[in-house]
């Protein structure tokens, strides 16, 4: 090949080659991110169990952020409840149902406390690291998401430190964060969240009949006196900035086996109700006495199927 042949040859196929990239690589436009309504309406009616309060809310709150085009403030969700109750597979089927890449997409960013905030010395770095990493990846794509684990571990005082971007601003030194979604997971509140679960089940009354009113007053005062948890006495909660308190309910036998069941289906094993019974029945339930709601909820169920399928 004549060096211009060559030249022209080579210039194609870096054009060629970026173009491939470009159309493979995750970018923040309606290609990779596009909430599906319908997708996380049938995800929460039928993946989730013994959660009609967490389903019902998140679908509204989210469907209802995510078709509006101008929303006064990003959606800030703070779900709470027992160990293993859905809380870390809620946010990921709300992941799956906007961003294609789901909780592998580069916009989703979840933070864990102990992992990434353990020092209590450091709090002052972890407060500028944190504000600068939001405004980095909100300035990156509008449609974020962050998702703040373990809240109940983080050091009290630290999450005050976004809370100008949670607020009702239209623009931060030139930056929007009003498109973006913050989701905090904590266990802060699931005592007062079993109790009137119990209370129900001694009177022997529908857990369905329980409704956001009879849990929200009592959660939200829990979590923001309770000195173990994240939000003690923080603005986000005094000032409103977080729009739903989320209430996740212990899960009781029945939920374990759905639980057993739905994980065999991922397995692509034929589910077997005697198997996903005798995978319930091992667990330890509370309280002692009643023996109502599993302990660990779902969480251990993948692991012991290995040994009873
Ligand atoms: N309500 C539920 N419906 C269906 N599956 C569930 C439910 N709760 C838990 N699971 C299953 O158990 C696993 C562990 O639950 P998850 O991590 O969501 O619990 P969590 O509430 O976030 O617990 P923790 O407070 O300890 O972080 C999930 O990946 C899911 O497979």
């Amino acid at each position: 090949f004549d060096p211009i042949t060559t030249t022209v040859v080579v210039g194609i196929g870096a054009t060629l080659g970026r173009t491939i990239y470009n159309y493979f690589r995750e970018s923040c436009d309606s290609k990779w991110i596009a909430f599906n309504a319908t997708g996380l309406r049938n995800d929460l009616d039928t993946k989730l169990f013994g959660q009609h309060i967490a389903s019902r809310i998140i679908l509204k709150a989210v469907s209802g952020f995510m078709s509006n085009e101008n929303p006064k403030k990003p959606l800030v969700l703070s779900l709470h409840g027992w160990t293993g109750t859905g809380k870390n597979f809620v946010s990921k089927l709300i992941a799956e149902n906007i961003y294609k890449e789901g909780m592998d997409s580069s916009f989703v960013h979840v933070f864990t406390s102990t992992l990434h905030f353990p020092h209590q010395s450091q709090k002052a770095t972890y407060k500028s690291q944190l504000q600068q990493w939001i405004k980095g990846n909100v300035t990156n794509c509008e449609r974020s998401m962050f998702i703040f684990d373990e809240m109940d571990k983080m050091h009290p005082g630290l999450i005050d430190s976004i809370k100008p971007y949670l607020d009702y601003y239209d623009k931060l030194d030139g930056v929007s964060y009003r498109k973006s979604i913050f989701i905090f997971l904590s266990n802060a509140g699931g005592e007062s969240i079993i109790q009137t679960v119990l209370d129900f089940w001694k009177q022997g009354r529908d857990r369905e009949e329980i409704e956001l009113k009879d849990l929200e007053t009592s959660l939200s005062l829990s979590v923001f006196n309770n000195n173990q948890s994240g939000f003690y006495r923080t603005n986000l909660i005094d000032k409103n900035l977080v729009d739903f308190f989320v209430p996740f309910l212990p899960l009781e036998y029945r939920h374990v086996v759905q639980c057993a069941m739905a994980e065999m289906k991922a397995r692509d094993i034929k589910p077997d109700q005697d198997v996903a019974d005798r995978v319930a029945r091992d667990l330890v339930y509370f309280p002692k006495s009643e023996r109502v709601f599993s302990v660990k909820g779902c969480k251990t169920i993948e692991s012991k199927l290995d040994y009873y399928t």
